[in-house]
């Protein structure tokens, strides 16, 4: 089944599901937890953090290692901060279970403790966004693939992609030989099937795939054009969207879709000359358009 976003972000369902209720507390908008690499690489992780809490997750916090702990404290403020050493420090903060969505992989690294912390997060059940550094854990690891469930979100780029699913990038990169041609919306659901969980295969095409098949493309051309996307740190940020949105207790096709299509408006409203921090900051303009 393939569907038209926009029929789903920017409508009115989606704006009376954005809009907060006015007897709601902190905790009914969720906890995201979005988990940080070492000293000197937490601002991608910083910049989810920042883009989960303006897309209203009611409490975010950034779990990292506990000598990067300093470095995470200057920076933030409204944000919380956790130190999270090691997969066995993960599961004592999720015993506590009002954290409800988990993102992970902006400037994790991927070493030992990285993968373990991509373990705990997937045998948490939890619903959850991989991107970047957890993508490349995840990739030639079947027991990882394996514990993929269908509360997950993959966000790759095309590098990302073809490391996590070479053959089908391969396919995807083929000639036609004859039509119809191997398409981004074919490999995107080859993708979400065979991960079991939802896929968003990013570009100026986004395509989000559910592995039951269900398909949308975000397009950021003709008059919804956002060149200005392709800087560092905004796939970052569109991550953090998602985990906010889980949060928020989206469904994930929903939550990848809606994120997808905010990311966009987010880049149009603000316009040339974005950088990655201006995301976030642009979410209140958004949504002020959007008459939440
Ligand atoms: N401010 C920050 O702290 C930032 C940190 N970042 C972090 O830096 C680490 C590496 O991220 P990279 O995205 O460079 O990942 P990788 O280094 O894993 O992959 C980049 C490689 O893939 C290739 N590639 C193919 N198609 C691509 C596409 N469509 N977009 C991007 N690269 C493509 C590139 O040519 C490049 O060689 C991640 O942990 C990421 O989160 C980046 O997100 C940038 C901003
Ligand atoms: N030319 C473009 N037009 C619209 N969106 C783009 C363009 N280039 C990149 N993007 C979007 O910007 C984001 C870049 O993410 P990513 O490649 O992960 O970068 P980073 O790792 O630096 O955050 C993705 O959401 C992608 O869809």
């Amino acid at each position: 089944m393939f569907r038209e976003p926009q029929a789903v972000a920017g409508g009115p369902a989606m704006r009376e599901r954005l809009a907060k209720t006015v007897d709601a507390h902190k905790y009914t908008h969720g906890h995201a937890l979005i988990l940080s690499g070492g000293p000197a690489k937490g601002g991608a992780a910083r910049l989810a953090a920042r883009g989960a809490l303006r897309i209203g997750a009611g409490l975010v916090t950034v779990g990292c290692p506990p000598e990067a702990l300093t470095e995470n404290a200057a920076r933030l403020d409204a944000v919380m901060l956790e130190p999270i050493a090691d997969a066995d420090a993960l599961a004592v903060v999720l015993e506590d279970k009002r954290i409800n969505a988990l993102g992970l992989g902006p400037g994790l690294g991927t070493g030992k403790r990285e993968a373990a912390l991509v373990a705990g997060v997937l045998g948490a059940g939890r619903a959850s966004v991989l991107d970047a550094d957890a993508l490349t854990i995840l990739a030639g690891k079947p027991d990882l693939l394996a514990a993929l469930h269908d509360t997950c979100v993959l966000t790759p780029h095309s590098g990302e992609f073809g490391r996590l699913f070479p053959d089908i990038a391969e396919k995807l990169a083929a000639p036609a030989a004859k039509g119809p041609a191997y398409s981004k919306v074919d490999a995107t659901r080859e993708a979400a099937k065979r991960a079991g969980c939802v896929v968003l295969y990013k570009g100026p095409d986004t395509v989000i795939a559910d592995s039951d098949g269900r398909c949308s493309i975000n397009s950021a051309h003709y008059e919804r054009a956002a060149p200005w996307l392709a800087t560092a740190g905004s796939g970052d940020v569109l991550s953090g969207f998602i985990a906010g949105l889980l949060a928020r207790g989206f469904a994930p096709m929903q939550a990848a879709e809606i994120a997808a299509w905010l990311h966009v408006e987010c880049a149009r409203r603000f316009g040339p000359g974005l950088i990655a921090e201006d995301l976030p900051e642009a979410v209140p303009a958004v949504f002020r358009d959007l008459g939440l």
